[in-house]
């Protein structure tokens, strides 16, 4: 799974001359994508931030946003729906939804790094309804059944 697969990207207007997305290490799961737009998000706001770029995913894989740790930890800025999802027919421009957990404004520039994307394998499910589930031990059990 290692070995990249090929992903059809189309530079919009908005990207100009933004590097694509790309990996900064030789091991690193994400491709850190780039603000196409300056933005300020301010504490306890989100907001949508364009990466200037769309892709063609081919049918098999999704690609996933993510909050770049760092981000996290110094500034308090995490993507809200991470992990974000991107839709293997989607021909729009990807965008970022950050939110500002942290105490400061946070400032956007353009080309700043705000958010990593991961490409991975999607399992769709074929849903059979029917009138009675087999047991398990957990049963119904959920949030916190197992103790917290
Ligand atoms: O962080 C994200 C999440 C989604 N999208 C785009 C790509 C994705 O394929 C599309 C739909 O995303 P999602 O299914 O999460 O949103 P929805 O609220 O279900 O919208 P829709 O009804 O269009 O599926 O929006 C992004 O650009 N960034
Ligand atoms: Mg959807």
């Amino acid at each position: 799974m290692f070995e990249p697969i090929e992903i059809a990207v189309k530079r919009l207007d908005g990207a100009g001359d933004l590097p694509l997305p790309s990996y900064e290490t030789s091991g690193s799961a994400g491709m850190d994508v780039r603000a196409a737009e300056a933005a300020t998000i301010a504490p306890g706001k989100r907001g949508l931030i364009g990466t200037g770029f769309a892709f063609a995913i081919p049918q098999g894989y999704e690609v996933q946003v993510r909050p770049r740790s760092g981000l996290a930890l110094k500034k308090g800025i995490s993507v809200l729906n991470t992990p974000g999802t991107i839709d293997s027919d989607y021909r729009g421009e990807i965008k970022v939804i950050l939110a500002n957990l942290g105490d400061e404004d946070f400032v956007v520039e353009r080309g700043d790094r705000i958010a990593q994307i991961v490409v991975a394998p999607v399992q769709r499910g074929n849903l059979v309804e029917v009138e009675i589930l087999d047991n398990t031990a957990r049963g119904t059990g959920g949030f916190g059944s197992t103790g917290v």
